[in-house]
């Protein structure tokens, strides 16, 4: 029987790379239901090749145009009730959540709490709702197969140890489009210059992440939350190459590390495939042609934004769920070209030094935290114009 798939965000980097994984495997895996924002003429390709039975858009306007040109059997919904009748399709046995942003969070727990298999992709969900994803998922006996390389590379490197052996998590990342700037240069640098990811084509808001280091920040929590272990546990390095996807230190000293070319289908096969290893088309790992591998320390001084993940992951609480959300706001600003680069790390940092944190929130005090943020956020920006 094949596995049958509910994609959050098919039309972005991860939602097309997930695709062209089925495509590579019909045997294996079935669309069911895709859902997406905005991007009609990409979804009306998807659903014409890959025949799922409900599709959801951001808008009704969106799904409107959609189903005027698809097969009037399929059912075409909109809005966050659309995405949670994806993300709970009944014929659905596992949901690839690839939405970006905390807008991920509803849909991502309504398929943990419809008991589907989860491939996360959308890291921000657990950033802002981290112990309430996790007890969700314990309570409906959901696995959570890690999507974000890095977690996907720790998950491998995990398989079949002790948990009580494991000495840190060793997370790398690249240092982003801006990595060999100094905090000087990153004054006037460009949209179009953030968006040059060194290896990595993904999605414009996590380019943006990498170039802050947020992205490396949330993996921190991320990391925290999935393979709970405490964040002094979880280190970070710069590796420019993007080869090896992330190690595990073990209490005897050895290391395990996960390494290949950098390619999404990867990690995304597996969290679709585990615990098989499946066949895959992508480009292979030559040592000899790569000769040397770097590392550098990951500066805070250079990286504050790496800085205030770990603080706000420490302090707890509502404190990642601000995180999140002023950065959301921070970064979609800087995307629009009204505000510069520096302005992000400045937007977030205030936002948390504002934040009376909530210890433990519930659900509707993490919205009310987001909501504070994102407002706090954009008046930060309204009267630094
Ligand atoms: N790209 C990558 O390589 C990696 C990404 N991730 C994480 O995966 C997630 C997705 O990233 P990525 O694929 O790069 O992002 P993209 O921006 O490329 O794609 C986002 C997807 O979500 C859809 N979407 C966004 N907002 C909404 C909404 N409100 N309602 C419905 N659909 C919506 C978009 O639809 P549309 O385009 O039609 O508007 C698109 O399909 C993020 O959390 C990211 O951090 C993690 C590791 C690697
Ligand atoms: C592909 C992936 O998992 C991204 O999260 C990637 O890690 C981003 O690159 P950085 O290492 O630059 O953040
Ligand atoms: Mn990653």
């Amino acid at each position: 029987m094949p596995e049958k798939i509910a994609i959050l965000g098919s039309t972005g980097s991860i939602g097309t790379s997930t695709l062209d994984v089925v495509a590579q495997h019909p045997e294996e895996y079935q669309v069911v239901a895709l859902a997406a924002g905005t991007n009609v003429d990409k979804m009306i390709e998807q659903v014409k090749q890959f025949q799922p039975l409900l599709v959801a858009m951001q808008s009704k306007e969106a799904a409107e145009r959609v189903a005027r040109e698809i097969p009037s059997h399929i059912n075409v919904l909109w809005g966050e009730e659309g995405l949670i009748e994806v993300a709970a399709h009944q014929d659905a046995t596992v949901v690839l959540s690839a939405l970006v942003g905390s807008a991920g969070l509803r849909p991502t727990l309504a398929a943990i709490r419809a008991k589907k298999k989860l491939a996360l992709a959308n890291k921000e969900t657990l950033v802002t709702a981290g112990h309430i994803v996790t007890a969700e998922a314990k309570r409906n006996s959901v696995p959570i197969l890690p999507v974000d390389s890095e977690h996907s590379a720790i998950y491998q490197c995990l398989n079949g140890e002790h948990f009580e052996d494991v000495v840190r998590l060793l997370v790398t990342g690249s240092g982003g489009s801006f990595r060999d700037r100094t905090r000087e240069e990153l004054k006037d640098v460009t949209v179009e210059m953030a968006l040059k990811h060194p290896n990595w084509a993904m999605g414009a808001k996590i380019t943006i992440d990498s170039a802050t280091m947020m992205n490396k920040g949330f993996e921190v929590i991320e990391a925290h939350w999935l393979f709970d272990l405490p964040y002094e546990k979880i280190d970070v390095i710069l590796h420019p190459q993007s080869i090896i996807h992330s190690l595990v230190e073990f209490r005897d000293g050895a290391v395990m590390a996960q390494l290949g070319t950098p390619d999404m289908k990867v990690p995304i096969q597996y969290a679709l495939s585990y615990p098989r290893r499946l066949p895959l088309m992508t480009e292979r790992l030559d040592l000899l042609k790569l000769a040397r591998l770097d590392f550098r320390p990951a500066d805070f001084n250079r990286y504050p934004c790496l800085r205030m993940a770990y603080e706000a992951g420490k302090a707890g609480g509502t404190m990642t769920t601000v995180l999140n959300a002023a950065n959301e706001v921070a970064v979609a600003a800087f995307l629009k070209g009204n505000c510069s680069f520096l302005m992000i790390e400045e937007v977030v940092e205030r936002a948390l030094n504002a934040h009376n944190p909530v210890s433990c929130p519930s659900l509707e005090e993490i919205d009310e935290a987001d909501m504070w943020a994102r407002q706090f956020a954009s008046d930060i920006m309204l009267h630094s114009v």
